[in-house]
């Protein structure tokens, strides 16, 4: 029988972290995945996503920008957009299984299931690991409709090699909003079905409800309070049924994505044999990320059940895991982490919204503003531009931050850096920033 003294499940950020930091401390290491090598972010998530967006930013730029400097409007190409993307994907799984090589990793591919707490199976043949780790991420949530088989998933959208002529998104969370800004500047006619009364429920409400105003001034059309209940195919396209308060409704399509949330994808491990402990968010786990039940399996990424599903948290729980597993005892003392949804204008996060910060009892002052008429905003002639602070009354301390502009993904890292500093508003205002930054925008918040 094989013997290793680390099993990883996942190639992907997580558990390629823990697999080359526990190889090159000297252990016997092995890992697996039953998809190419290299994971979510890298191939089908974060990082082609971001590339497909920079010729789509460009476009905007000029467009808001036609007639004021650019005479000429240039041409969006869906198809080579798609080419971009794909040149900096493909050499993504020989690269990643190289390194892990490199680093004397053993490299399996397909699907070993648990056999007991110590063992696995792969094709017929048994592994025993002292230690194993689970990092498979996560999967998208199946829809049980009528119809369900005509759905895409977010993997389908960087095989699109043009804009479908109308895309209809069943659920409007992060992925229905960036793909959807995306393809309604490229062409497509777009239209998100959301069960809840807003789109991005997650998000602090005012600045999420004027991104969604953009959303719909862009063309898109957001079908709120409404569930998606079957996907019919009627000459070639989809139909797509959806349930409101007043009856049942339909939209059409050229494609029919499912971007109705992502669970963890755990199924196949058989992990019941092991005696490891999930729940809906993932495998059960405590502040050394071990799980609950089985101290020897250790789970990091998105299939953990700590914390969000975001790929800086994903690295930042592997390096924990492997110090672990090389007994250093270390635990997650989770960070005030930022997020941010890459549409145009972006909108982005960190901690508390007003609601959280009322319901945990703080007493709070709540800086508030609709700055669209701002300089950096007439300069670049964006969409809009709305911030909200959420403060400690008395200390001035940050508690939350919410940006909806063009740079809020870079602006909320400011808050980041002040939270973990543990600067308050004032400290924050009285720094220097460069001038006329998005930055320097956050000295006048108010
Ligand atoms: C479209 C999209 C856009 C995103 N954009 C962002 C963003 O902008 N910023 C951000 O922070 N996060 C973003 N995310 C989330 C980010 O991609 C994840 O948080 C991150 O990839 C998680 O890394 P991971 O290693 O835990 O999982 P993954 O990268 O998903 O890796 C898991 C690996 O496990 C493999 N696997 C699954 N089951 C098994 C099994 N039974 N046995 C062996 N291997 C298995 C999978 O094939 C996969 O390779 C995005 C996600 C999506 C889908
Ligand atoms: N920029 C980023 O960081 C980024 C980008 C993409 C994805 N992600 C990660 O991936 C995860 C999954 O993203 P996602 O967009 O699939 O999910 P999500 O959880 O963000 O949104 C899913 C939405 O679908 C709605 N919904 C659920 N069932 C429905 C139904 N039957 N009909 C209509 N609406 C329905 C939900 O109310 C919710 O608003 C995110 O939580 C995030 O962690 C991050």
């Amino acid at each position: 029988m094989k013997k290793y003294d680390v099993f990883v499940f996942g190639t992907g950020i997580a558990g390629k972290v823990v697999a080359r930091n526990c190889a090159q401390a000297g252990l016997a290491v092995a890992i697996i995945d039953t998809r190419e090598y290299g994971g979510t972010c890298s191939q089908r998530g974060c990082d082609p996503k971001k590339i497909m967006l920079a010729p789509i930013e460009a476009y905007e730029h000029a467009s808001k920008l036609h007639g004021y400097g650019i005479a000429t409007m240039p041409v969006l190409d869906f198809g080579q957009i798609h080419q971009y993307a794909k040149k900096y994907t493909q050499g993504i799984p020989a690269k990643t299984e190289k390194q892990l090589q490199d680093d004397g990793i053993a490299c399996y591919r397909g699907e070993a299931i648990f056999k007991n707490p110590h063992t696995v199976t792969l094709n017929k043949t048994d592994i025993y690991a002292k230690t194993f780790v689970i990092a498979t991420g996560l999967i998208t949530r199946p829809l049980t409709i009528p119809g369900a088989a005509f759905l895409k998933e977010y993997d389908d959208f960087f095989k699109l090699l043009k804009a479908p002529e109308k895309v209809v998104f069943i659920g409007g969370g992060y992925i229905a909003l960036e793909f959807g800004h995306m393809l309604a500047r490229a062409g497509s006619k777009v239209a998100i079905i959301e069960t809840g009364n807003r789109i991005l429920k997650n998000f602090e409400e005012s600045v999420t409800l004027k991104l969604q105003k953009i959303t719909e001034d862009l063309g898109v059309d957001i079908i709120l309070n409404a569930r998606a209940s079957s996907v019919e195919t009627i000459n070639g396209r989809y139909v797509v049924n959806y349930g409101k308060e007043d009856g049942i409704h339909q939209v059409t399509a050229s494609e029919v994505f499912n971007t109705s949330g992502r669970i963890p994808a755990v199924k196949s491990l058989k992990l019941e044999l092991a005696g490891v402990v999930t729940s809906k968010t993932g495998v059960v786990v405590n502040e050394f990320m071990q799980s609950i039940s089985q101290p020897h399996i250790y789970a990091c990424g998105d299939v953990s059940s700590m914390g969000l599903p975001l790929t800086p948290l994903s690295g930042l729980q592997a390096t924990i895991v492997a110090n672990n597993i090389l007994g250093k005892k270390e635990e997650l003392q989770l960070p005030s982490i930022p997020s941010a949804v890459f549409t145009i204008p972006q909108l982005a996060t960190i901690g508390l919204t007003e609601k959280q910060a009322l319901q945990q009892g703080h007493k709070i002052t709540v800086l508030e503003n609709d700055a669209s008429n701002w300089f950096n905003v007439r300069r670049i002639k964006s969409d809009g531009y709305q911030y909200k602070i959420i403060l400690e009354k008395e200390t001035e301390a940050i508690l939350g931050a919410h940006i909806m502009g063009a740079a809020a993904s870079d602006q909320i890292n400011m808050f980041a850096i002040a939270i973990k500093a543990g600067m308050n508003m004032e400290d924050l205002k009285s720094t220097i920033f460069t001038y006329p930054s998005w930055g320097n925008d956050i000295l006048s918040y108010k």
